[in-house]
């Protein structure tokens, strides 16, 4: 972690942030303080808000309470027009955000800058290929996605988050399926960012080597609360059970006997027949 991380303007900053599906409540009252420059992961097991708080950073969902600011605007609050411009500094690389097939490399690439700039077609060919550079793609960008392998794809999905050059980026699983070595490569390159570019990330993970390896710090979420939040070493020396769980992939649903964990999830007292 840099050394004058605290010192950093806080660039994502959630209070209090309270959700429901329906009648179940998903984040209860989460907190997050994101620092410019920083890498932020987010962990936590299967089902505990990850995603749906990912999802309402990004302002895709209204909470049920709680504010976010992301670069100091309440995203509750700014105008159509300043979100539109907000979102131009937001990067997203999600396993959902797959390319289109369609379209060659550098084509996907470009997409974000057709989409939100005037530049001539030239400036926009040569800042995709930059990207794609970035990512080390150079040369790649006519090939069709249907010609890269999984790491390529990932990487080529990687150069069109930040083609427009956002100041936050955030990624939901950047290194699921891929081999240690391509996943290892995808580390390398989101730590690159940070150091070459200055990006603030929020990375989503399932993967502790790789959680390891990029964060300067980790939140763990346990059922929609925000058990802990350190860096590496105090995640690793947590003595917090489920902290300890999760780091032993052990998964706390594996000791839920079947009535409990569907009372979880509904929240009311159902038996099982
Ligand atoms: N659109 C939805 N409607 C209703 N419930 C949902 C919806 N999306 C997610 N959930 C539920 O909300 C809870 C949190 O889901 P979420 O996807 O945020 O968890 P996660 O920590 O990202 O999980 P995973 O690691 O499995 O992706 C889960 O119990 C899930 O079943």
């Amino acid at each position: 972690m840099k050394k004058d991380l605290e010192q950093q303007d806080t660039v994502i900053e959630v209070n209090q942030l309270v959700t429901h599906y329906g009648q179940r409540k998903i984040l209860d009252g989460v907190d997050l303080n994101i620092k410019r420059g920083e890498i932020r992961v987010i962990m936590g097991g299967s089902g505990s808000g990850k995603s749906t708080l990912l999802w309402h950073i990004l302002g895709l969902y209204q909470p049920t309470k709680g504010r976010i600011h992301l670069l100091g605007q309440d995203i509750h609050e700014i105008s159509f027009n300043d979100m539109l411009k907000l979102k131009q500094d937001i990067g997203v690389s999600f396993q959902s955000g797959a390319l289109f097939s369609s379209m060659s490399v550098g084509e996907n690439v470009a997409l974000p800058l057709r989409e939100f700039t005037d530049l001539d077609e030239n400036t926009i060919r040569i800042i995709s290929r930059m990207k794609l550079e970035v990512v080390n793609l150079g040369g790649f960008h006519k090939l069709m996605p249907s010609q890269l392998s999984g790491g390529m794809i990932k990487r080529a999905a990687l150069a069109r988050s930040i083609v427009m050059d956002p100041k936050l980026l955030f990624f939901d699983e950047p290194s699921a399926g891929l081999d240690p070595v391509v996943a290892s490569e995808i580390d390398d390159l989101i730590l690159s960012l940070r150091d070459t570019m200055g990006m603030s990330m929020v990375v989503v993970t399932h993967e502790l080597d790789s959680a390891f390896k990029i964060a300067d710090k980790i939140t763990v979420l346990d059922n929609g609360k925000n058990l802990l939040t350190g860096t590496v070493e105090e995640i690793k020396a947590s003595t917090n059970k489920r902290v300890m769980d999760l780091l032993q992939r052990r998964s706390r649903h594996d000791k839920l006997d079947p009535a409990d964990y569907l009372k979880r999830l509904t929240q009311e007292n159902y038996t099982l027949s």
